[in-house]
């Protein structure tokens, strides 16, 4: 029988703000797609962290080139799309935002356009068979591929924002911190935000990126991924968290992620609990729930007993997290849908 905090953090309610398709493919899914492709002889050993693992974000990044050898064409990515959706579904995500980089046609087979027609078409026809739960896309841009990619993709998620009726809500910009400068990626990324695009910026992912966190939070960014790097006790500044705060730019706040990836010590370690106290906007996400080997309810669990928070603070958390989104047209709803939810899970 499942334990009842289980069960608490299962049917809480949640809102997911950060999540990379290829990152996200679970167990399950890696195992039909390695079915679909013998030939390439990868192991589930190859796809994810399992628990107690550490690796260097170096190692980190090697698993998302072994994924994206198994889903390299439509059908894949299709068929782990709507596998991710319906998995954040059944675990009680009622709103999720899902990013994915759209690759080189030679790496797929298709072109960039192809490629994000087919993450829409998977949320469509999650939506047409009744899953419940709302998704939103953003595009994303991945750093080691430069400036002109970067404005590439921005001219497409434009064009998809344009014409998804809302579904294509913004960009993200992601890919190995270790890599490349955000000075050079600022013209693509200030484009996006003058046509309307929100901007979720992966920032302060890893130490001595100040000067580049400084740059890329004069924009500002709508929403900022990881931000481990900061606050000054970490080597950030002062400047930097009153820029942060000055916006009440929500960060977006990966436990397992940072310490499997070994960019922050331990749980107790984790800057949650930084700008939790100051009550600033946080909000928990899984970033990689395939290859960290976790998902939201289990994120929310950890972050609860890690720093001693009880069901009603979480449930708060959860709740606050509807203002963070980038779909304003659903905030009603998704506030409504948990004040009806609240009494059947504080009666467990
Ligand atoms: C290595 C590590 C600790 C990962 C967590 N932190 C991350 N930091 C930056 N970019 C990421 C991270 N996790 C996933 N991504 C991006 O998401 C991609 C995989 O999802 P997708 O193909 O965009 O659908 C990766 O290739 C990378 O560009
Ligand atoms: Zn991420």
């Amino acid at each position: 029988m499942e334990k009842e905090a289980d069960l608490f953090y299962r049917q809480l309610p949640k809102v997911e703000l950060h999540a990379h398709l290829n990152g996200s493919v679970s167990l399950s899914t890696i195992e039909k797609l390695v079915a679909r492709k013998p030939h390439l002889n990868i192991e589930h050993g190859m796809t994810a962290i399992r628990s107690g693992q550490r690796r260097t974000l170096d190692e980190c990044f090697q698993v998302f080139k072994v994924i994206h050898q198994l889903v390299d064409t439509e059908e894949d990515i299709l068929m782990v799309a709507k596998d991710v959706i319906r998995e954040f579904a059944a675990d009680g995500v009622k709103y999720l935002e899902l990013r994915s980089t759209p690759r080189k046609e030679k790496t797929t087979g298709m072109t960039k356009r192809r490629y994000v027609e087919t993450v829409i078409e998977a949320i469509r026809q999650c939506k047409n068979e009744g899953v419940d739960i709302e998704v939103r896309f953003l595009v994303a841009v991945d750093r080691r591929n430069g400036a002109e990619v970067a404005m590439e993709t921005v001219k497409l998620a434009e064009d998809f924002m344009l014409s998804t009726d809302g579904l294509v809500v913004g960009l993200d910009l992601s890919g190995d911190p270790t890599v490349g400068h955000g000075r050079d990626l600022l013209p693509a990324l200030q484009k996006a935000k003058n046509c309307g695009l929100k901007l979720s910026l992966h920032l302060s992912e890893v130490p001595s990126q100040a000067d580049e966190s400084e740059l890329l939070l004069n924009i500002p960014p709508d929403r900022i991924g990881h931000g481990t790097f900061l606050h000054p006790e970490v080597g950030g500044s002062q400047s930097l968290v009153d820029k942060v705060r000055k916006h009440n730019t929500p960060l977006e706040l990966c436990l397992t992620s940072n310490v499997k990836g070994q960019t922050v010590s331990s749980y107790s370690q984790h800057h949650f609990l930084y700008w939790y106290q100051m009550g600033h906007p946080s909000v928990i996400c899984t970033d990689d729930k395939g290859v960290f080997c976790t998902d939201l309810s289990k994120e929310y669990q950890l972050a609860a007993s890690t720093f001693n928070l009880s069901q009603e603070d979480m449930w708060t958390l959860s709740q606050k997290a509807i203002d963070c989104t980038f779909a304003p047209d659903l905030k009603q709803q998704l506030h409504q849908k948990w004040l009806e939810l609240r009494p059947t899970l504080f009666q467990l």
